[in-house]
């Protein structure tokens, strides 16, 4: 223990160096440097820099090294300490003193058994509180080995175990001290396509998945760092659970975000019945939105001409420009936005031939008395007339994806009418759309196409007016060196005007102006993603699938689920059926068996109800177990002092159980939420749960993806069998049932009776 007391004493000595030299220069780097050109594109470089390295020092202290690998004489007898991130020593050649998890030399750490030690002969754990150890667990991988250091863990996961037994905080951890090795190989996994996870609950699917952008993050950090990882998950509530979990493991350039907010300038919370969360869904509305975009475009009806006055006469617009200009500009393929110019041009040129026609005819037959020159003239006339372009916007308006899908749910087409009714409502202001929009307003943006000319235009003319500024610094600073350096004999100092143009610069002072990958992917509707995780990928519509391949033309992603605890009617039900169509069979399936959150006897009772309601589904192992059944309180007859009042029952149980340290969710349906809150101490009913505070409600689709210590699940009777079978795994310790209804068959006789 006292050695491994001076290696991290050491280990802090260096990070405290390493970290007053960051921060040193971080500061150092922020005093203003005048106006000199090289000197503030190195400043900014290095603030970047060593502001992540500050970051990560800072994210990572306290619990920096966990691990260390004794490799066998044999193979070299060394030592290597792992642990968060690596850090390497003041030495001329910068030996590595801690080796980051990720890296391949820190692999059997995870991987090595007695079975295929991998040239380890220990394995130990260390656990540190701040910067003291306060226990060593070894493991001997080599059985010949003599030596015993007396922190021997014969069974080997004493770490592990205490790990899963401690108290939870609402804020989900990272398990880097503990991956098991069938999580470790998912987590490095080398399939750069679409990776799935597929595994019960409590398999630590969600762990695996952070991980691994970790180790992605690791393993591609420039393409990453470019290009951002973008996790999805259900909701905010969720995104707020997991979102401690990279820092926690010096990493930042991750966007997390649900569904609702993958719509920049869209923040959707509204909801929806599930019926219209399905529609919406579903893959008939590909067509019926592309039908609608097309219902935008229009014509005069036949015989019924738009009347355009005009300074040299009535302008008539019939039928038949508007079809020839609407066929032409359909035939461009280009999305309605975009097609929009080509209609107008098409619509100002026939309109100006009839103006022609109409001015410059020969009453004898002979050729138009117009030149060239008058045509242009009144071409330009027509093309600037207010009153024409009037005209064209009645015809093909200019749609914005809101505004256009606001209308197609005010007033649904192309649906059959049970469709059409159960989607059909009023979005009068931002706080109206929900979550199911967002892939429409996506989709919407796809079919509309965004006219940026105006945009690209002021692009341009900034980018212009940059170059010209940045050539005007550089010729300032070839100016200024003379009498800079005229003193000194540094005239062999390189300058920033010999080694970048004017260009160079102007585009370094545009990304200055930007901020990190992440969220400039989150303010783009277009982004590319380097790669992209999707937690509880089940639950995600055609149309949501639709958005996020968008999103990942690389279709570099890794995809968590479990099918039996799929609850949207929207969701898919194969990974067959989600995947074929963008990435064919070129993806890979990975599982996971063992249970790390619920214990075995609380595991069991979730097990009768699954196979009861999804007999081909099964249910994982359970790793550990407390010796504690879960129990069942019936109110219905009032034997139990309750007088069948389920929501005084439940408050009494909860008060009871609510621990101290720790975390207790009561689960019941919606509608007693109200009445719950009224008498549960601090719980508000509605919004969006505050996971950090001892004792939580949820609905059994907020809990989904959580977990907590102790779980009161009430009136089950109530619930679909997905959302029983989520609801009865989210425990780590105990499990009650509170019930004044039925309960499932597949309960009775599974639940101890509460004394
Ligand atoms: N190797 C491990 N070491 C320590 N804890 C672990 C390990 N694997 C999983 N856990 C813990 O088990 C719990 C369940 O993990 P996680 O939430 O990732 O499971 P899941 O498969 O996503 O579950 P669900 O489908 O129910 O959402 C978490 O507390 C996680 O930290």
């Amino acid at each position: 223990m006292q050695k491994e007391q001076e290696f991290i004493d050491r280990l802090y000595a260096r990070v405290d160096v390493l970290r007053g030299d960051a921060a040193e220069s971080v500061t150092d780097a922020l005093i203003p440097v005048g106006t000199g050109q090289q000197a503030r594109l190195e400043r900014d470089l290095l603030v970047v820099e060593r502001s992540g390295l500050l970051a990560a020092l800072n994210a990572v202290d306290g619990s920096l090294c966990f691990g260390r690998i004794d490799l066998t004489e044999k193979a070299g007898g060394a030592v290597h300490h792992i642990g968060r991130i690596g850090i390497r020593a003041d030495d001329t050649a910068h030996t590595p003193i801690l080796i980051d998890w990720r890296a391949p030399v820190a692999r059997p750490f995870y991987l090595a058994t007695g079975h295929t030690p991998m040239d380890i002969r220990r394995r130990r754990h260390l656990t540190t509180e701040g910067r003291t150890v306060t226990a060593l667990h070894d493991e001997i991988l080599d059985l010949g080995d003599e030596e015993r250091t007396g922190f021997e863990d014969p069974t080997g996961d004493a770490v592990l175990l205490a790990a899963l037994n401690s108290a939870r905080t609402g804020r989900m951890g990272d398990i880097v001290q503990t991956i098991q090795a069938e999580q470790d190989r998912i987590i490095r996994h080398s399939h750069r396509g679409v990776l799935v996870v597929e595994g019960g609950p409590g398999t630590g699917k969600t762990a695996v998945a952070l991980h691994r952008a970790a180790f992605l993050l690791y393993e591609q950090r420039e393409l990453l760092a470019k290009r951002a990882v973008l996790i999805v998950g259900p909701n905010p509530a969720f995104l707020g659970y997991i979102g401690e979990v990279l820092p926690a493991l010096g990493e930042t350039g991750v966007l997390l975000a649900s569904l609702g907010e993958l719509f920049p300038g869209v923040h959707a919370t509204a909801e929806d019945t599930p019926h219209a969360a399905a529609v919406k869904g579903a893959e008939t509305m590909v067509d019926a939105l592309a039908l609608a975009v097309r219902d935008r475009q229009q014509l005069p009806e036949p015989g019924a001409p738009l009347v355009i006055p005009h300074d040299d006469g009535d302008l008539i617009l019939d039928w038949e420009i508007a079809y020839e200009a609407r066929q032409g500009a359909r035939d461009t393929l280009l999305p309605h936005n975009l097609a929009r110019p080509h209609f107008a041009f098409r619509i100002i040129d026939a309109l100006t031939a009839q103006l022609a026609e109409r001015i410059g005819a020969d009453p004898y037959g002979g050729p138009n008395f117009l030149g060239p020159d008058d045509l242009a003239l009144l071409g330009k006339g027509v093309a600037a007339s207010h009153e024409v372009h009037a005209a064209i916007e009645e015809l093909w308006p200019q749609l914005t994806p809101e505004a256009f899908v606001a209308d197609f749910l005010a007033e649904p087409v192309h649906l059959d009418d049970e469709d059409a009714k159960a989607v059909r409502r009023e979005v009068t202001g931002p706080g109206d759309w929900t979550p199911a929009d967002v892939p429409l307003l996506d989709e919407a943006a796809e079919l509309l196409g965004v006219d940026d000319a105006a945009e690209r235009a002021a692009a341009e003319a900034a980018r212009q007016e940059r170059i010209a500024y940045a050539q005007g610094v550089l010729d300032l600073s070839r100016g200024s060196e003379t009498y800079e350096f005229e003193d000194e004999d540094e005239s062999e100092v390189l300058a920033a005007h010999d080694i970048v143009d004017a260009d160079r610069v102007a585009d370094w002072y545009e990304e200055e102006d930007h901020r990190s990958a992440a969220e400039r992917a989150a303010a783009d509707r277009t982004w590319a993603f380097g790669h992209i995780i999707v937690d509880e990928a089940q639950e995600l519509s055609p149309m949501a699938w639709r958005l996020l391949m968008r999103r990942s033309p690389t279709r570099s992603m890794t995809l968590v689920g479990d099918p039996a605890q799929t609850a949207e009617e929207a969701g898919v039900g194969s990974w067959e059926k989600i995947l074929a169509p963008y990435v064919e069979d070129r993806w890979e399936h990975t599982r996971l068996g063992v249970n790390y959150r619920t214990p075995s006897e609380i595991m069991d009772v979730a097990a009768v109800v699954l196979r009861d309601g999804h007999p081909g589904f099964e249910p994982p192992s359970s790793v550990r177990s407390t010796g504690v059944r879960p129990w069942v309180r019936d109110v219905s007859d009032g034997s139990d002092g309750s007088d069948g009042d389920v929501v005084g029952a439940v408050a009494e149980e909860a008060v009871a159980a609510t621990p101290e340290e720790g975390r207790l969710a009561v689960i019941a349906p919606r509608r007693l939420h109200g009445a719950l809150a009224a008498r549960l101490p601090g719980v508000v009913a509605g919004g969006e749960p505050d996971l950090t505070k001892h004792l939580v409600l949820l609905d059994p689709r907020q809990a989904k993806g959580l977990e907590f210590d102790r779980v009161i699940v009430v009136e089950p009777g109530e619930f679909g069998v997905s959302d029983l079978y989520v609801a009865l795994t989210r425990a780590t310790q105990t499990l009650g049932v509170v019930h004044g209804g039925e309960l499932p068959d597949s309960l009775q006789g599974v639940l101890v009776t509460q004394a």
